[in-house]
């Protein structure tokens, strides 16, 4: 969470070159990669990705134990969720793996903090209320730090890093739906890139 302020979010549908694109994050700044296993060809882009220099690839949208095994199969280096599931948190503590579960209220906050976490996702982050929501949450929760995704663009990323709780954020601003242009991606990814310095 602290290796970049930006974690692009990918939703990968064979339109681009994984290593490609992996390479042109890693060169934009930009080396902590979520692949969504939300299309069947991400467990291999995965897989691929971890063969490029610098990149730290991780699985997104793991919904299960089987997903999460699958993710861990590929290589993936952490997992992210859009909620919190005990069974996959202790799972993932069994196997060494960075994981950043969705939490979106206080009751997630509470489940997740008994389970030992102090870093969690906040999924959806504009819908649940946006900052304004965070901060309110973060009050009682003096140790937990955020990675807000879900509705953040490049034009509001700044606020939520401006945050003391946030530590980045996490969006698929970087790579728009069937974009294939990496020189557009690369000035993309830089501009978020930038937002740390
Ligand atoms: O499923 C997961 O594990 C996720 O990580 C969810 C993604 O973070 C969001 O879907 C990104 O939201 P947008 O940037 O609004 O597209």
């Amino acid at each position: 969470m602290r290796c970049a302020p930006v974690i692009p979010v990918l939703v990968l549908d064979g339109q681009v070159d994984p290593v490609a694109l992996a390479e042109t994050l890693v060169e934009a700044g930009l080396p902590v990669i979520e692949v969504t296993l939300r299309t069947p060809s991400a467990l291999d882009a995965i897989r691929r990705m971890r063969t490029v220099e610098g990149a730290i690839i991780g699985a997104g949208t793991v919904l299960s134990a089987a997903m999460m095994e699958q993710a861990i199969g590929a290589g993936a280096q952490f997992a992210v969720s859009p909620g919190l599931l005990d069974g996959l948190v202790r799972m993932a503590s069994e196997r060494d793996l960075p994981y950043l579960p969705g939490v979106a209220n206080a009751t997630d906050l509470m489940i997740g903090i008994d389970l030992g976490l102090d870093r969690f996702k906040f999924f959806p982050a504009e819908s649940s209320g946006g900052i304004a929501a965070l901060s309110a949450l973060a009050g009682p929760f003096l140790d937990a730090r955020f990675c807000p995704t879900g509705g953040i663009t490049a034009e509001t990323a700044s606020a939520w890093l401006a945050r003391t709780e946030v530590l980045c954020v996490g969006g698929s601003w970087i790579i728009r739906a069937g974009e294939t242009d990496l020189a557009v991606i690369f000035e993309r990814a830089r501009a978020a890139a930038a937002l740390g310095e």
